[in-house]
C-alpha cells in the first residue's frame, strides 16, 4: 500500500509593497479570525511603527520582549491569556516574530507577522528559534497566517539587517548540497521542489545583486520577496534542510561561543564559504559565494564578523556535533582540514 503523505503548511496571505503596513487590518479581516490581538513587539519597532498597527485595530495589549527566550514565549502566553486575546501579531526583527510564533503554538491561536527587518528567512517560515540551554537551532512552529512585510519600512532599517537576510538566501546553495549529500550518504528524505525553490531564490537574488544597495527600496522588495520564497521551500520541506545545512551548524556554534557578535545572516554568509569549498575544492564555486557577499555588503572574513580566527576554527571543527543533521562536515573536519579551508578560502 502506498503510504506517503504530505501536509504543507503556508501562510495564506503574503504582502509585500511600499506602504502595505496600511492594509495589515485587511488582510487580518481576510483570515476570518476571531477576537482582538495581541502585539508582540521589541522596542525599537514598536516605537517605530507600533502605532500604527495599533491605530487599526481594537487591541488586547501589546508586550514588548527584549530577548527571544522561554521566559519571553511566558510573557506573551500569559499577557495573551490574561487580555483573552484571540491571535498574535509579531512586529519588529526575528526575536519579537519567533516569540509570537512559538508562543502561539502554545495558545493554539494564529499569529501575523510583521517584519521591520528583512533579516533572514524566519520572518516567513514555520520554524522558530528560541534558544534552550545549548540548543540554538529552530524547531517546528505552525507558520504565521500573514505576512506584511512594508518594503519602505524595510529599506529603512540599519542597511546591515537587510545584507544578513542577503547573506541567508545566499546560504541556500550549500544548504541544498548539504541536503543532497545526507540524501545520497544517509538515505535522508530529499524534496526536489523544496530544493529547486530553494536553490533558485539563491540564483534569483545573486542574478539582481547589482541592484540590492543601500537608500534604495526595490532591494528590501527584492530580499523580501526571496525571504518568502525560502520560507516557502521549507514549508515544503517540512523542516529547515533547503536553507540550513553545514553553514547555520557552524553559526549556532557561534552563538554559543561568542552570543551576540554578529548577525545570524552574516555567520551564515561567512561559513558558507568555507563549506562551498569543503564541497567543491579549490576551484569550486567558493569564490562566487564570496564575491556575491561581498558586492551586497556582507562580511567576507571572520574578522569582519568580529570573530576572532581561534573562535571560527573552533566552531568549525566541532559545528557536526550538535545536532542530528548530516552535512560536509561529516563526523567532524580536523584541525589541520579546518585551517586549510578557513585560511585558503580568505575567512580567516
Ligand atoms: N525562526 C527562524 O527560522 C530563524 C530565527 N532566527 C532568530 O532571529 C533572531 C535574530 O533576528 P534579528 O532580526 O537579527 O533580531 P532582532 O529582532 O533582535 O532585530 C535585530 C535588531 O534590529 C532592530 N530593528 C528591527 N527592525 C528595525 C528597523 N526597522 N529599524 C531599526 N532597527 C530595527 C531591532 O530592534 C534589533 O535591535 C535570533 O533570535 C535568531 O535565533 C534566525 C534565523 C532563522
Ligand atoms: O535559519 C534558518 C534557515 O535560514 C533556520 O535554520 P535552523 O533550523 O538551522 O535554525
Ligand atoms: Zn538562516
Amino acid at each position: 500500500m502506498f503510504e506517503k503523505t504530505t501536509w504543507i503548511k503556508l501562510p495564506r496571505n503574503v504582502l509585500v509593497g511600499h506602504g502595505v503596513l496600511d492594509d495589515l487590518s485587511a488582510a487580518v479581516e481576510d483570515l476570518y479570525l476571531s477576537g482582538r490581538p495581541l502585539v508582540v513587539t521589541s522596542p525599537t519597532p514598536d516605537g517605530l511603527v507600533g502605532d500604527r498597527v495599533r491605530a487599526q485595530f481594537d487591541v488586547a495589549g501589546t508586550t514588548a520582549i527584549e530577548t527571544a527566550s522561554f521566559d519571553a514565549v511566558e510573557r506573551v502566553v500569559d499577557d495573551a491569556e490574561a487580555a483573552d486575546a484571540g491571535y498574535l501579531i509579531g512586529l519588529g526583527g526575528g526575536k519579537p516574530i519567533d516569540t509570537a510564533k512559538m508562543a502561539s503554538d502554545r495558545l493554539g491561536c494564529g499569529f501575523v507577522s510583521v517584519p521591520t527587518a528583512a533579516s533572514h528567512d524566519g520572518i516567513v517560515s514555520g520554524r522558530s528559534s528560541i534558544p534552550e540551554g545549548d540548543t540554538r537551532h529552530s524547531v517546528a512552529a505552525d507558520p504565521p497566517l500573514a505576512v506584511v512585510a512594508d518594503t519602505e519600512i524595510l529599506a529603512e532599517a540599519p542597511w546591515e539587517l537587510t545584507t544578513a537576510g542577503c547573506a541567508d538566501i545566499i546560504s541556500n546553495y550549500t544548504a541544498v548540497k548539504d541536503w543532497q549529500l545526507a540524501h545520497r550518504l544517509k538515505n535522508v528524505e530529499y524534496s526536489e521542489y523544496a530544493g529547486a525553490l530553494s536553490q533558485m531564490t539563491a540564483e534569483m537574488l545573486v542574478e539582481s545583486s547589482e541592484a540590492i544597495k543601500p537608500g534604495f527600496e526595490e532591494s528590501a522588495w527584492l530580499v523580501a520577496k526571496a525571504l518568502v520564497s525560502s520560507g516557502v521551500a521549507m514549508s515544503i520541506a517540512g523542516s529547515s534542510r533547503p536553507a540550513s545545512g553545514a553553514e547555520h551548524l557552524i553559526s549556532h556554534q557561534l552563538d554559543r561561543l561568542v552570543p551576540g557578535a554578529a548577525l545570524h545572516g552574516h555567520q551564515v554568509g561567512v561559513a558558507a564559504i568555507v563549506t562551498e569549498y569543503l564541497h567543491s575544492g579549490e576551484r569550486g564555486e567558493w569564490a562566487d559565494i564570496r564575491d556575491a557577499l561581498e558586492e551586497m555588503g556582507a562580511p567576507t572574513t571572520a574578522a569582519e564578523l568580529g570573530i576572532d580566527d581561534d573562535t571560527f576554527l573552533e566552531a568549525l571543527t566541532t559545528a557536526h556535533s550538535i545536532r542530528d543533521r548530516y552535512t560536509i562536515l561529516g563526523d567532524g573536519v580536523s584541525e589541520a582540514a579546518a585551517l586549510e579551508a578557513a585560511t585558503f578560502t580568505g575567512v580567516i
